[in-house]
């Protein structure tokens, strides 16, 4: 795995993402011991496109989807640290051989969960449900257990609302831990949690998957180990309601004999070219980024049957400008 892994070199352990936000870059909103690869040739199309043209002046206009005009509200919840697979921050390179297996194996299963009735109930895009196959990939290397990746929620810019994230783990056993952000009450699920968003099948693809986060439908905090061969699925709408992290450690973990202590993460996604060309262009000229609205009273108050999102001013690129517009709705 090394061979590509390892693609930017340098360590991610001391400045990575778990350290408050000051993230060690080396490219373009990538750390190093992260990479990024486009599974289908559109996807470097785009990427291409994005290199080329600067964004279109949409600066003035009024919020994209369902949602309404500009509003003078003060920032959202503070700005997350969000993790950097934001494809209009990417540099990437094509996925070898050994990655495109990977990728099909993890879209035929995720695509048979629905077909199958598994992810019932979830808000998926129509074209998800007719079955889901990921457009890039990126990886991630921990090295030990001084490497982690800090509390957030993935980059709905270009992904769009509601994304499927499906996250192969390889490697040393580390803790995937998530933190409930919003209770969300599912059409046709009588909990008010996002109960089944996150669904972890052990080694091998075994049936009979655990689903921790339902297990746990009254917690604020949910952790799942994923063992080497491990396939995470983060349904929707996990990326709204729950943050998520690999939290550093000093306790022991189990180690895997061909990599050791080392663990690599391998996240398909679905880049949606059409959700990012919406977001509007902030006051200082950056393309904003698109975030889920957390009510005030998320945590106590009763639960959310709409997902509902806003477009500040990205604040990973430089100091925000303070730019606030209200996006679309989903109602679930
Ligand atoms: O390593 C993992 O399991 C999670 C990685 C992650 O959250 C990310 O790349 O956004
Ligand atoms: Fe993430």
């Amino acid at each position: 795995m090394e061979w590509w892994i390892g693609e930017y070199g340098g360590g991610y352990g001391g400045g990575g993402r778990g350290d408050g936000g000051s993230r060690a870059r080396e490219g373009p909103g990538l750390s190093s011991k992260t990479s990024c690869h486009y599974l289908l040739a559109e996807e470097r199309v785009v990427q291409q496109r994005h290199q080329e043209q600067p964004p279109p002046q949409q600066q003035q206009q009024a919020s994209t989807a369902a949602g309404g005009g500009t509003a003078q509200h003060p920032p959202g919840p503070s700005s997350s640290l969000e993790a950097p697979p934001d494809t209009s921050a990417r540099r990437m390179s094509p996925a070898p051989a050994p990655l495109r297996l990977a990728a099909d194996m993890v879209a035929a299963t995720v695509s048979e969960r629905i077909r199958s009735g598994g992810a019932a109930g979830l808000p998926l895009e129509a074209a998800d449900r007719q079955g889901w196959a990921p457009s890039y990939a990126v990886a991630n290397c921990y090295q030990d257990g001084s490497c982690g990746v800090g509390v957030h929620s993935d980059r709905l810019t270009s992904l769009g609302p509601a994304p499927i994230i499906a996250s192969l783990s390889l490697g040393a056993t580390r803790t995937f831990r998530l933190h409930l952000q919003q209770r969300v009450q599912l059409r046709g699920s009588r909990g008010a949690n996002a109960g089944s968003t996150v669904d972890s099948t052990g080694p091998g693809g075994a049936a009979g998957s655990s689903s921790a986060a339902a297990a746990a439908a009254d917690v604020a905090r949910v952790d799942v180990e994923l063992p080497h061969n491990s396939l995470c699925i983060m349904w929707p709408p996990c990326q709204e309601a729950w943050k998520h992290e690999i939290p550093k450690t000093t306790k022991p973990f189990p180690t895997h004999p061909s990599t050791g202590s080392t663990r690599y993460n391998l996240t398909f996604r679905r880049h949606k070219p059409e959700w990012e060309a919406r977001a509007p262009l902030c006051r200082c000229g950056r393309r904003a980024v698109m975030k889920a609205r957390q009510p005030k009273a998320a945590l106590d108050g009763s639960p959310s049957c709409t997902l509902r999102y806003y477009y500040t001013c990205d604040s990973s690129k430089g100091p925000p400008c303070g730019f606030w517009q209200d996006g679309p709705s989903l109602a679930l």
